[in-house]
């Protein structure tokens, strides 16, 4: 008699863990399984509140015809398996906070979180989602000490979405049809790559003036804290759950997407040994390339300014950690 658990190619269906079961966690576990991309596992420390959600999740199945299962859990054992671990878990930002005012309350849940799910799920892709993202996603990558191929953060999905969202809106044309890409880290000093944008081809360089590009440049920088100030309990989490389930869709179905992603750097734009977005190919291996655009003298400034901020994060986070250890 084969049991299930024995059985791994007839009836292990991939599985996602997401750490952190809030607005973000919950929302990323209602895209993967609609999408009907993953089975999900939710995990958060707040006894009974995950379990709910997955429970919720579930009896949406039958209207939203899809047979993925959603578990909730408080037990990493649960995760164990798991082909991609996403990490949402830590507080959101407040009104007049920045994300690295975050720092201090976070590294320490992120880097706990990574040692845990690392443990149950040796073999996992991880994309870490808790801000501030850039420095959180070198701690994952220290604490779990895989390869970068296998770990991540998103920002730049959700940055350039924020892009497209405003040339959509300036131009009035489709969503769907604009497409620009946004890198460095993911805070004031991200670097929109307005040289980049297009609607259907056309650089919108063509298409707006130059004070017009640098308004929706500002707002795409200041789009976070937008939406903290007008809701003023936590930040969103539509569209940051949408731009993670793109990067999970790309690598479980092996899409190869080119798509701005947070990574460990290693000589690529004269940057090494920090984390920050830069243009990746995603698939069934995680980061399968990264690549180095031709950027101008004021795109790299730009670029080395924010990996700089970051930098000095990283050292700050370091220090938090070894003050508590
Ligand atoms: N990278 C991005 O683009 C992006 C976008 C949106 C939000 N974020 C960040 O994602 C994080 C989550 O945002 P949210 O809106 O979902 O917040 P939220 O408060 O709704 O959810 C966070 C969840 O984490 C849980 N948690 C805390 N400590 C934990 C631990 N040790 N283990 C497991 N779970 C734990 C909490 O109980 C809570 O349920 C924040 O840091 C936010 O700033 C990043
Ligand atoms: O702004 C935040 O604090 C949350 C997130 O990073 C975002 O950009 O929406």
């Amino acid at each position: 008699m084969i049991s299930s658990s024995d059985s791994p190619i007839l009836c292990r269906l991939p599985r996602v863990t997401i750490v952190g079961a809030g607005r973000v966690g919950s929302t990323l576990a209602q895209r993967i399984a609609e999408k009907n991309l993953a089975d999900v596992v939710l995990l958060d420390i707040v006894e009974g509140m995950p379990q709910g959600l997955a429970l919720d999740l579930m009896e949406a199945r039958g209207i939203e015809l899809h047979n993925r299962q959603i578990v909730g859990t408080n037990n990493y054992a649960d995760t164990s398996g798991s082909q991609i671990v996403v990490i949402t878990a830590g507080l959101p930002r407040k009104p007049g906070m920045s994300r690295d005012d975050l720092l201090k309350t976070n590294a320490k849940i992120v880097v706990e979180a990574a040692k845990n799910a690392i443990a149950c799920s040796p073999h996992a892709i991880f994309i870490v989602v808790t801000n501030p993202l850039d420095v959180m996603t070198y701690l994952a990558w220290q604490a779990t000490g895989l390869p970068r191929e296998r770990i991540m953060g998103m920002a730049g999905v959700l940055d350039s979405a924020r892009f497209e969202t405003f040339i959509a809106l300036e131009l009035g044309v489709l969503p769907a049809d604009v497409k620009a890409m946004v890198l460095g880290s993911h805070g004031d000093l991200m670097v929109p790559l307005s040289r980049y944008a297009t609607v259907n081809g056309i650089p919108i360089t063509e298409l707006l003036d130059v004070a017009t590009i640098e308004r929706l440049v500002q707002r795409t920088r200041n789009g976070g804290a937008e939406i903290v100030e007008l809701m003023q309990t936590g930040g969103a989490f539509f569209a940051p759950a949408s731009a993670t389930s793109v990067m999970v869709e790309s690598i479980l179905l092996n899409q190869s997407r080119l798509l701005p992603t947070a990574t460990y750097l290693q000589g690529e734009y004269g940057l090494e040994d920090v984390v920050i977005g830069v243009p990746c190919r995603l698939g069934c291996g995680g980061i399968e390339n990264v690549l180095e655009l031709n950027l101008s003298d004021s795109e790299t400034e730009a670029l080395h300014t924010s990996a700089q901020s970051v930098r000095q994060n990283i050292m700050k986070a370091q220090e938090i950690l070894a003050m508590k250890s």
